[in-house]
């Protein structure tokens, strides 16, 4: 059994609630670190988060606190479940508090604007000398509240770091693997939500089961070929982190991003269907990047093109449709018969 005393999670929204609740329910003492002293007293009397997951009964030993230096203080492993946009600023304001080569795991699956980084690459930047994990996989907190049987991804170089998450979050009903490829792995979560929201678009349109299986698929090949430029392994993407993921938030109106595409797909408007949302969609901003990098590394990805235009330009949905159908015949599977063999 290891020796963790402690651990910490920062973010108290869906899915920090949940993975605190479940560090929580395997006997581990846990913090949960978030902003609203409204929310906290409620976590830690009523044993519930009504704003993010009404209806969850919490461990009654799980404790909330607006003190970083109360949640920070002695911990040895600290989750890290804060959007993208606001994940730096959080870690700057907790650095003063954690070990040099504390072990640091983001839940988050997202880019920074501007400099497209990942996630534990500005934990990296901001902790040189931190142990850095990345969790991911087809997780909707909902469902992982209410016990459904899952699994999920811990990634990282270091092994101790990929024990103690084990340790920490296998239950009866979840189940934890293992991988060194940290990049891939966290390239998989964030990619994936970008056609979350082209599936959400489709299915409010009425498409049938033969469309969802293309744009799935198609959306594979468009995640992979991306990653492989960028230096991942594509065999990551078969795996939980990737596939995994995409599948699950395609299919699921629990995932924000989905619905958010579906929102779209009924006419709403992209400020509309985000403050409908009322909670984070990453895919939106995650177009914007990736569209950005893969016009200046000249990757073909006529989804995420596509998408672009119907999100951020109004470009009428049909016609994105009709050239997206109407384009260059291409190959299959890539790896099999490259693009140049056609
Ligand atoms: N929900 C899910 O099913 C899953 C989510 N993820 C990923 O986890 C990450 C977090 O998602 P999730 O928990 O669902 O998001 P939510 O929108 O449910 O909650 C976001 C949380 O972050 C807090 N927050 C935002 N900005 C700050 C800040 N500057 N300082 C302090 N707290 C802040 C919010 O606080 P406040 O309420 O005060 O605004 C809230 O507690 C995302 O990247 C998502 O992709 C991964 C797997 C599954
Ligand atoms: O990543 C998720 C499930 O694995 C959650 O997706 P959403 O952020 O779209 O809700």
């Amino acid at each position: 059994m290891s020796q963790i005393r402690k651990v910490a999670v920062l973010g108290g929204g869906s899915f920090g609630t949940v993975i605190a609740n479940m560090v929580a329910e395997n006997g581990s003492d846990v913090r949960l670190w978030l902003r609203d002293p409204v929310l906290a007293d409620e976590i830690n009397q009523q044993h519930e988060n009504t704003r993010y997951l009404p209806g969850y009964s919490l461990s009654r030993s799980l404790l909330a606190s607006t003190s970083l230096k109360d949640v920070l203080s002695d911990v040895d492993l600290v989750f890290i479940s804060i959007p993208s946009q606001s994940f730096r600023q959080v870690i700057q304001q907790a650095r003063p508090f954690l070990k040099v080569d504390q072990m640091l795991v983001s839940t988050t699956k997202g880019i920074e604007a501007h400099t497209f980084r990942l996630m534990s690459e500005i934990l990296r930047e901001e902790m040189p000398s931190a142990r850095i994990g990345v969790l991911s996989g087809p997780n909707l907190a909902k469902e992982v509240a209410a016990k459904q049987l899952t699994a999920t991804v811990i990634a990282s170089e270091c092994a101790e770091l990929r024990s103690e998450v084990q340790a920490r979050l296998h239950s009866s009903y979840f189940r934890v693997y293992a991988s060194s490829d940290t990049y891939g792995v966290e390239l998989g979560g964030t990619l994936k939500n970008i056609y979350a929201i082209a599936a959400g678009l489709s299915a409010a349109l009425g498409m049938g089961e033969n469309t969802k299986s293309m744009l799935m698929t198609r959306s594979l090949a468009e995640m992979s070929r991306f990653a492989v430029s960028m230096g991942a392994n594509p065999m990551t993407f078969i795996g939980l982190a990737g596939v995994g993921d995409l599948i699950v938030t395609c299919m699921s109106p629990l995932s924000r991003n989905y619905r958010v595409g579906y929102a779209l797909g009924e006419g709403k408007s992209l400020e509309e269907a985000v403050e409908a949302l009322g909670q984070v969609a990453e895919g939106v901003n995650t177009i914007k990047q990736v569209k950005e990098k893969a016009s200046e590394m000249q990757i073909y990805m006529p989804l995420v093109s596509g998408l672009y235009e119907v999100v951020f330009n109004k470009a009428p949905i049909a016609e994105v449709v009709k050239m997206l159908m109407m384009s260059e015949q291409s190959t299959d599977v890539e790896f099999v018969l490259p693009r140049e063999g056609l």
